[in-house]
């Protein structure tokens, strides 16, 4: 196949066309938020004995149980911890934390933020010790800390203390621990609240981001953060949809929520926190508002929405509003962002295609009220496009799409029929999740996908020559889901696995990789690929630095002889690939977590040069070219 390069680009490429979606679906609580304890707040929980409500936690000779407490540590979190000293126990006793999924970190050198409340349940005579520990598996000490406390602090005393430690521990399994001498505590009760535990984090931001997933995350150069969800912002019931104004502020104060995930949300990865992220990394968000409809198909009647707009109108003033005019913005100041943060795209609910028949009056009352308080922001629909008509008439639809390998490589011309009207798109969720076309969403024995495979990645790949062909309209996609433990989770496959320990980069986090830091600023039109072809690239040019990149899917299971005509004067002779290849069904896994990752080597090039992609590949060559 000769593919001729035009030299006169056909649009611009727009910066926001990279990025990530973000949603807790075990990606929040327990991953990319870096709080090492489980159940940290008994938020949510049925006290009083249900194992339920100690998740994560277990007792060392101590009596514990989760108590609805008579004096709360605060409004937000009603739920403590009890411990009853045992008498004639002359252990150390207490409890501890096992961490999520039984994981807990604890790395070299690096010093571990403990915090915690706690009052003694009556007062008392006694005088002593909490010491608090970092301990492995097997019970011995990795470091500790001693504070004194005694029995007379009968109202909430909050404990900061900091571990250092030094070795490693042989496995996760590590446990936080609270504990204090049986001897001289016989008998005593004592409450705890609010337990925290914060190893050294992304940019050392205070209740911060995991360092290793969050580098992951940086590593992929994204220009958007689309939050909070996905299902997570939705709510089974509206009482459980996702509400900014919870999720801000010390983490005493903040309630948490039943997530839509199956789990409760700590939400201490909250709105303040996303929006730190999105400067960390040099993103726009895409900030998402509630909009009247819940996971559970019911939608708020139209003379329902005034508090919920109201509540939205709030949620965009916090985000970029004038402290001197907005209280949600006095707010942002008080929180210490008196200036406002990026803004420019906010979406109207999520996946509301489910509901297209309310969404007519919910976009038309929610879009009228929140254009005119914010003129200059975007606001995507999230209804199938043009289907139903919306009013104000959309200048964003956000399309999801997950489906087969095949389907992507089928389908990367998906939107070169658009009709050009001044309507962008952003494809906010891709991936491909199964192959079996049949039943795209069923379990891992019916063909869905545990882990990405080179098959599915070369698939998603093919479409996104097509988004990038089609970038005059597309102006924004990201693969979803971008982050899930990597066996206590509610969805497979995702771009990034994680567990305690590790985090795992999967050939499809390659390709978004390889897309998002090979960026041009311009498209440049080539001898279109066959639409039902396998083999799909895309030309674009970086006008700064003077280089053609050439990407390059092959979803063929043999080699595919490409020529490329460029036509340019000087042409570099040399070029640079980056080439990712493998078996088609083959994985990055936890136990191989690197068997597949981009090889960059250089290659002949010039005007006109032959490069034959291989079997199962995505290949990006870089040329000098002017
Ligand atoms: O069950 S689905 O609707 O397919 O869920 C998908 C779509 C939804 O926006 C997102 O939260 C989720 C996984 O990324």
């Amino acid at each position: 196949t000769t593919v001729t390069v035009s030299a006169t680009a056909s649009h611009p490429i727009p910066s926001t066309m990279w990025g990530q979606m973000f949603e807790d679906i075990s990606s929040g609580d327990g991953g990319l938020y870096a709080e090492l304890l489980q159940n940290r707040a008994f938020q949510m929980v049925t006290p009083e004995g249900t194992t339920a409500a100690l998740a994560g936690w277990k007792s060392l000779n101590g009596n514990i149980t989760v108590v609805a407490d008579s004096n709360p540590v605060s409004a937000a979190l009603p739920n403590s911890l009890q411990l009853t000293v045992p008498a004639g126990n002359t252990n150390n006793i207490g409890f501890a934390n096992v961490g999520f999924n039984a994981g807990l970190n604890v790395i070299p050198h690096a010093t571990y933020k403990a915090s915690f409340y706690y009052r003694f349940q009556k007062a008392s005579k006694f005088r002593g010790s909490f010491v608090i520990s970092l301990q492995d598996g097997s019970g011995t000490t990795l470091t500790s800390q001693k504070v004194s406390i005694t029995g007379s602090q009968t109202s909430w005393k909050q404990v900061k203390v900091s571990l250092n430690t030094n070795i490693a521990p042989g496995s996760t399994s590590n446990m936080f621990a609270i504990t204090l001498n049986g001897d001289s505590a016989a008998g005593e009760v004592i409450n705890f609240a609010m337990l925290s535990l914060f190893p050294p984090t992304f940019k050392n931001r205070e209740n911060g981001m995991r360092q290793d997933i969050a580098q992951a995350l940086a590593d992929m150069k994204p220009s958007f953060f689309r939050l909070p969800g996905g299902n997570n912002l939705e709510g089974q019931t509206v009482n459980t949809r996702w509400q900014w104004n919870n999720t801000l502020g010390e983490l005493v104060d903040r309630p948490g929520r039943f997530g839509d995930w199956g789990y409760v949300n700590t939400d201490g990865l909250g709105l303040m926190e996303y929006l730190h992220w999105c400067e960390d990394l040099g993103m726009q968000a895409i900030m998402a508002v509630w909009d009247g409809y819940t996971l559970s198909g019911a939608s708020l009647a139209e003379n329902q929405l005034a508090p919920y707009i109201q509540q939205a109108i709030d949620q965009i003033n916090f985000v970029i509003g004038d402290p001197k005019k907005s209280e949600a913005a006095a707010l942002r100041a008080s929180l210490g962002h008196p200036d406002p943060f990026p803004l420019k795209y906010v979406e109207v609910g999520n996946e509301d295609f489910f509901a297209s028949d309310t969404y007519v009056y919910r976009w038309r009352d929610f879009v009228t009220a929140l254009q005119a308080e914010f003129p200059d922001i975007h606001f995507i629909a999230t209804s199938n496009a043009f289907n139903p008509i919306l009013s104000p008439n959309p200048t964003e639809y956000d399309v999801h799409v997950y489906q087969t390998p095949t389907w992507f490589a089928q389908n990367s011309f998906y939107y070169d029929g658009f009709e050009r009207n001044g309507t962008k798109y952003f494809e906010g969720e891709y991936a491909a999740i199964s192959t079996n076309p049949d039943n795209i969403f069923g379990s891992t024995s019916q063909g869905r996908l545990t882990f990405p495979t080179m098959q599915s990645s070369a698939g998603e790949a093919a479409f996104m020559t097509g988004l990038e062909r089609n970038s005059d309209i597309v102006f924004a996609a990201s693969y979803a889901p971008l982050l899930g433990h990597v066996t206590h989770n509610q969805w497979t496959p995702n771009l990034l696995a994680f567990d305690a320990g590790s985090v795992y980069r999967s050939t499809s986090y390659y390709v978004q990789q390889l897309f998002s830091l090979n960026r041009g600023d311009e498209y440049l039109p080539s001898t279109l690929p066959e639409q039902l072809g396998t083999v799909f690239w895309s030309v674009v040019r970086n006008t700064s630095t003077k280089e053609i990149i050439i990407k390059i899917s092959n979803t063929a299971s043999t080699p595919s002889a490409l020529t490329f005509v460029l036509p340019f004067k000087n042409v570099a002779s040399k070029g640079s690939l980056q080439l990712l290849t493998g078996p088609a069904t083959s994985s990055n896994t936890p136990t191989n977590p690197n068997l597949f990752a981009p090889v960059t080597s250089t290659i002949i090039t010039g005007e006109t040069f032959n490069y034959t992609a291989p079997a199962v590949s995505v290949n990006v060559i870089t040329i000098k070219a002017s």
